[in-house]
């Protein structure tokens, strides 16, 4: 078994379809049983087409061995999701079937259920029924039902019941895939950050994943005892050699450190990439060497790493290691992203986990540093902003966890864009590591030295800058901007740039107004962020980061996202529906974390 094999041995959890029908037999349930169970077959051929798991196979549907008709059918279908490793629950009907007798009453995963709008058999009115019985039994459903009255018997999914099914079923797979993983606390908190407090309660209740703690002088035993494939380690330094190109010291001439130990930190941080990785998945490899525990690793679909300040102050800095693992690829060539939140901040940890498994893209981990409004670029440029970037930018910028996907230099159709690895060509990952400098670490911060990846997002890319905060009293909440990636003129960017520290990655954003509240400016996006991170999603996630948050009982304080794509479970609007927000925050609070 090799490590790619290794990383994703556990199964992926399937989507469990549940055909329901009209139990009474001599007539009514034998002249629906076909339509009803191609239901069933649309709705796994439409999910199974559409989406993919981390590895990039196609999801799995599974499908009850019959239609349910009551109660018994019911126990036999949640047997066999037991026995299949069903993590989502898709219940399609054409037709009343009797509510309480059919639904699902697994609490503990998400629920969907489509009826079918025809008026012959009302589909649309079990649905109704069967949702009532959702909410007084505290198991919020999402419903579904096409706005347009189909025939009956038609065939075919009308688009705006895909649309549902869809994004239910991406959120809900979230969900589902990231149960039962681990987040692995590399270090603890760095800085004073709070998002490197890690709440047990927001992972274990909410999330359903474990604490996993080690301490950075772990690195420091498998460097110094070799505890790491030495054979890969070879390889991987030789493709940094070639690939990873660095750029100028930018630090003070007195400071700047010696050749010798410029070539000294990249080998550590190579090391340290591949230690941080054998932490979090395990490698096969290292049993082979006499390592059994170690070659387990920690369940982490994500992690942290503390560096700042007991790391850096002595040892080359993380960067190196979060920027390749966050990334699309390495040594090995294209691979699925592994998860890493510098500063061990794990509330952006989550909110780059979220937006990893909506979209099985790299994400931008990235400061929140700089409001510039137009007047305070023209003033220092005198540059006037324009198009996307016209009511003023955020400047992003963080060292180290930024992936290279995020220059900018994948492309779909001429327009650049970040993709999933498997769709990733070998060009494009020359082009993102061509677009990558690594700079020698600013060494007033960075005391042990190391290597930052300095590059530019090419603007032009839609993108969702998400976060996750915790609130004493409240819990965690989610607020997310959709807006652009921004080019500006070299020398504006250049300007702006060194005012900061111009050996870090830079993304220019412009957040997409609405006008109100939080949207009503760009300086209201940066005056309401909730803290000094955000993480930088390919594409218009919003719509699905909030059915997600749905489902895990995490509210929304803000975000940009149309009101006709908010898809969330039915009883929500029991808790208002002239204030949907206000609304989000009661019912998040009445029904608790998903694993409580
Ligand atoms: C070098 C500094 O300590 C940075 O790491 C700091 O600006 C941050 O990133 C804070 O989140
Ligand atoms: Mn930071």
């Amino acid at each position: 078994m090799n490590n790619r094999e290794h990383r994703w041995s556990r199964p992926f959890p399937k989507i469990g379809i549940r055909p329901t029908i009209d139990g009474r037999r001599k007539g009514v349930r034998e002249s629906l049983e076909e339509q009803t169970m191609n239901m069933a077959k649309a709705a796994a051929a439409l999910l199974s087409g559409n989406l993919r798991y981390p590895d990039g196979t196609p999801v799995e549907c599974v499908i009850a061995d019959t239609c349910i008709g009551g109660v018994a059918e019911a126990a036999a279908a949640a047997d066999k999701f037991a026995r299949s490793g069903v993590g989502v629950s898709v219940t399609v009907t054409p037709c009343w079937c009797y509510g309480t007798e059919t639904m699902d009453m697994n609490a503990s995963i998400p629920n969907a259920i489509w009826g079918f709008n025809g008026t012959e058999r009302p589909g649309a009115v079990y649905l109704a029924a069967v949702l009532s019985a959702h909410a007084q039994k505290g198991i919020p459903a999402f419903g579904i039902y096409g706005k347009d009255v189909q025939d009956a018997g038609a065939a075919g999914i009308p688009e705006d019941v895909r649309e549902k099914l869809l994004r239910f079923a991406r959120a809900a797979l979230a969900v589902a895939v990231m149960k039962g993983t681990s987040y692995l606390s590399v270090g603890s908190v760095s800085m004073g950050i709070a998002g490197s407090i890690v709440s047990e309660e927001l992972f274990q209740n909410y999330l359903g994943m474990r604490n996993e703690y080690v301490d950075m002088s772990e690195l420091v035993r498998r460097m110094e005892e070799e505890i790491y494939d030495k054979e890969e380690y070879g390889l991987a330094l030789a493709w940094v050699k070639d690939n990873c190109k660095e750029g100028p010291d930018n630090n003070p001439a007195a400071i700047q450190t010696s050749r010798e130990r410029k070539d000294k930190d990249w080998e550590t941080v190579v090391k340290m990439a591949l230690i941080v990785r054998d932490l979090m998945t395990g490698n096969p490899k290292l049993a082979e060497l006499g390592f059994g525990e170690e070659a387990l690793g920690h369940n982490a679909i994500l992690s942290g790493f503390q560096g700042q300040r007991h790391w850096t102050d002595h040892f080359p800095n993380g960067d190196f290691m979060e920027a390749i693992l966050n990334s699309s690829f390495d040594w090995n060539g294209r691979r699925a992203p592994y998860l890493v939140a510098t500063e061990n901040d794990s509330l952006n940890g989550v909110a780059m986990l979220m937006g990893y498994l909506l979209t099985h893209t790299a994400q931008i981990f990235a400061d929140v540093r700089t409001y510039w409004s137009p007047e305070s670029v023209n003033r220092v440029t005198g540059y006037t902003l324009e198009g996307a970037a016209e009511h003023g930018i955020l400047h992003l910028i963080n060292s180290g966890p930024a992936a290279l996907d995020g220059t900018g230099q994948q492309s779909r159709d001429g327009a650049p864009v970040m993709k999933p690895y498997w769709e990733i060509t070998e060009e494009e990952v020359d082009k993102c590591l061509g677009e990558t400098s690594w700079r020698p670490a600013a060494v007033e911060y960075f005391r042990g030295g190391g290597y930052s990846s300095d590059f530019l997002t090419k603007g032009g890319m839609p993108v969702t800058m998400t976060r996750i905060n915790l609130v004493k009293g409240l819990g965690p909440v989610l607020q997310l901007a959709e807006g652009y990636t921004v080019d500006l003129p070299d020398h504006v960017h250049d300007a702006l740039d060194k005012r900061t520290d111009p050996t870090w990655p830079t993304t220019w954003f412009a957040p997409i107004l609405t006008g109100e509240g939080s949207f009503r400016d760009v300086y209201s996006v940066m005056d309401n962020w909730g803290s000094n991170h955000g993480s930088i999603s390919y594409g218009h996630i919003g719509a699905d980061l909030i059915t997600l948050a749905a489902m895990l009982r995490i509210p929304v304080s803000m975000h940009n996202v149309d009101e006709k794509n908010i898809f969330r479970p039915r009883v929500w609007s029991s808790f208002g529906t002239r204030d949907e927000e206000a609304a989000d925050f009661r019912a998040c609070a009445n029904f608790g974390p998903l694993y409580n």
